[in-house]
């Protein structure tokens, strides 16, 4: 579904991925992790056109897209989740998942709503509060919501769990595995709770200083000595 041949890429001259090679195949988790600062995020920002590219391929369904803007990505169904900024603070939840549906057909959307709704019922009782307002929980619920209505088919999560209680970081990991398993959702997905984020996944990477450390399935990077020093902080960027 995704595949990223040889990436270089950094913010400006500042160079923080080298060589990187990866795949998201459709369907499956593909799950990030590593060290503070080993360039996690900059891989998703990367693969949704947000930093500088100095050389490497990014193909979409055998397609080259590694030079198309953002909005074109969007388009095209990649969906990128950063951990903050992910929903309109100034609107309702109503209209953020409004907004989501506009390049839908109209008597598509409220359909789409409907069935983002049934996946995030939690949506259902605040349809008219500002998401500026929402705790960290809802908002990322709201921001998985905007990415179906909108049917993403690529959904790139930074760090979703951030910040929030063990309880609720669980809810978001099932309704990840939701969303795999009842709409093919294919996830790329980067968290900090790396052990859990691994046991939900179906495949894994690890990113140390910008290369790739460690690929290959999600319980192998779970088992591997890397994942265990990695673990114990013993690797360091
Ligand atoms: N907008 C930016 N401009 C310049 N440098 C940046 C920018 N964003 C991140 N960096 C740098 O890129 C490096 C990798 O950061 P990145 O956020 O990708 O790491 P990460 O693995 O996601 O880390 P963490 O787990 O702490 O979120 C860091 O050294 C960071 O300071």
């Amino acid at each position: 579904m995704i595949k990223v041949e040889n990436l270089s890429a950094g913010y400006g001259k500042l160079q923080i991925l080298f060589e990187v090679n990866a795949s998201a195949e459709k369907g499956k988790i593909t799950t990030i992790v590593g060290p503070n600062g080993s360039g996690k995020s900059t891989f998703l920002k990367t693969l949704f056109g947000l930093t500088t590219i100095y050389s490497g391929k990014i193909y979409f369904k055998d397609e080259d897209i590694t030079n198309l803007p953002p909005h074109k990505k969007t388009q095209r169904g990649l969906a990128y989740l950063p951990q903050t900024n992910n929903v309109f603070a100034n609107l309702t939840v109503e209209e953020n998942l409004k907004i989501a549906g506009y390049l839908l057909p109209k008597d598509e959307i409220k359909d789409r709503i409907d069935l983002a709704l049934s996946v995030f019922p939690e949506l259902k009782n605040i349809l008219k509060r500002k998401a500026g307002q929402l705790s960290g929980g809802q908002r990322q619920f709201l921001a998985m919501a905007t990415a179906l209505v909108r049917k993403s088919e690529v959904l790139m999560l930074d760090e979703p769990t951030a910040q929030l209680s063990p309880k609720l970081a669980e809810t978001i990991f099932n309704k990840i595995l939701e969303l795999r398993d009842d709409y093919g959702l294919t996830i790329l997905l980067v968290e900090q709770n790396a052990k859990r984020a691994l046991e939900i996944s179906d495949r894994g990477y690890m990113l140390v200083s910008g290369r790739v450390a460690y690929e290959g399935s999600a319980k192998g990077l779970l088992e591997s000595e890397k994942f265990k020093s990695y673990f114990l902080g013993l690797i360091e960027e």
